[in-house]
C-alpha cells in the first residue's frame, strides 16, 4: 500500500493567514524526517531522498512560503517566520518532534529552530549552508531585479550555481526540470525570501544549538563553501561533518551519498 498524502496548512502571524502545501510519504507511525528546500526549488527536489526513506520515516516535506504552491503572504517576513511556519505545519500534523533536513535557505529555517524550539527537534541535518548566507545588499538587488525583470532574469545563470558542470552535461534533463521549476516561481514569493535571507545572520547564536547536528557540504560548492560548514561544525558542539561529490543542490547532484549520511544520521539506533 502506498502512503502518500499531500495537503495545506494555514500558518498565521500577525492576523495574516497565509496557505503552504505539504507532502506526506511513509507510515504516520514512523519516526518523521521533515524536509526543508533551498531558494528557487521546490518540495519536488527531495524525490530521491524521499523515495528511498519512506520505508522508515514519516517523510514531511513542504514548499517553503512563497515557493512552489505555497502563499507568500501579505508582509515581508524574515527567518523567524520561516521557522514557525514549520512549527505550524508540525502542529498540524500533530507532531511533537520531527527529524529535520534543510538545505541552503532550509538550512537556515534549520538553524533557527534549532535556536529556538530545539524541543521540536530530534536530530538537525544542515546541507550546504551557513549561518550567514551571501551579503545583504547582493540579496536586496536579486530582489529588486526578479520583482523588476521577473524570474528569466535569475534562472538563466542558476545552473551554474546549483551543479558542476560534469553533472549539468550528464543530467541535462534533471537540470533543466530544476531551472523549468525556477523560472515558473512567483517573483514576489522569491524575492521575499531574498529579503529574507538579506536578514538572516545567526553566527552569534549558533553556539547555541544543542540538538545532534550533522552538517553536509558540497566539495565544489561555490555558494555555502567547505569552509562555511567547518565554521558551524565549530559553533555546534558535537557537530559531524560529511562532504559530498556535488556542488550547491548535494541532494540532487550527489543524492546517493547524501541519503547515506542522511539515513544514518536519523535512524534510531539498532536494537
Ligand atoms: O543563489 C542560489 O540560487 C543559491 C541559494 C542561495 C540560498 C539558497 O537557498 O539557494
Amino acid at each position: 500500500m502506498k502512503h502518500t498524502d499531500t495537503g495545506i496548512v494555514v500558518t498565521t502571524w500577525n492576523g495574516d493567514d497565509t496557505l503552504l502545501h505539504y507532502r506526506t510519504d511513509g507510515e504516520r507511525g514512523k519516526p518523521c524526517l521533515l524536509l526543508s528546500n533551498s531558494l528557487g526549488t521546490d518540495l519536488s527536489m527531495w524525490d530521491a531522498q524521499a523515495a528511498n526513506l519512506a520505508s522508515d520515516f514519516y517523510v514531511v516535506r513542504y514548499d517553503t512560503r512563497g515557493h512552489g504552491r505555497s502563499a507568500s503572504g501579505s508582509a515581508p517576513f524574515g527567518i523567524e517566520r520561516l521557522g514557525l511556519d514549520v512549527v505550524a505545519l508540525l502542529d498540524h500534523l500533530e507532531i511533537a518532534r520531527a527529524a529535520f533536513c534543510g538545505i541552503s535557505m532550509g538550512g537556515l529555517t534549520g538553524q533557527w529552530l534549532a535556536i529556538h524550539q530545539p524541543q521540536r527537534l530530534t536530530h538537525l541535518v544542515l546541507a550546504n549552508t551557513a549561518a550567514r548566507i551571501g551579503a545583504a545588499d547582493a540579496w536586496l538587488a536579486r530582489a529588486e531585479q526578479v520583482r523588476r525583470d521577473g524570474m528569466d532574469t535569475v534562472a538563466d545563470g542558476a545552473a551554474a550555481r546549483w551543479f558542476t558542470p560534469a553533472f549539468i552535461a550528464r543530467e541535462a534533463a534533471t537540470v533543466a526540470r530544476m531551472i523549468a521549476t525556477l523560472r515558473g516561481q512567483d517573483a514576489e514569493g522569491y524575492a521575499a525570501c531574498c529579503a529574507a535571507l538579506a536578514q538572516a545572520d545567526l553566527r552569534a547564536q549558533a553556539a547555541t544549538i544543542t540538538v545532534p547536528t550533522l552538517l553536509i557540504a558540497g566539495e565544489h560548492d561555490p555558494v555555502t563553501t567547505v569552509d562555511d560548514a567547518r565554521w558551524l561544525q565549530q559553533q555546534v558542539a558535537g557537530a559531524q561533518l560529511a562532504q559530498v561529490p556535488a556542488s550547491h543542490l548535494s541532494n540532487v547532484e550527489a543524492a546517493q551519498a547524501f541519503t547515506a549520511r542522511l539515513r544514518a544520521f536519523v535512524s534510531p539506533p539498532a536494537g
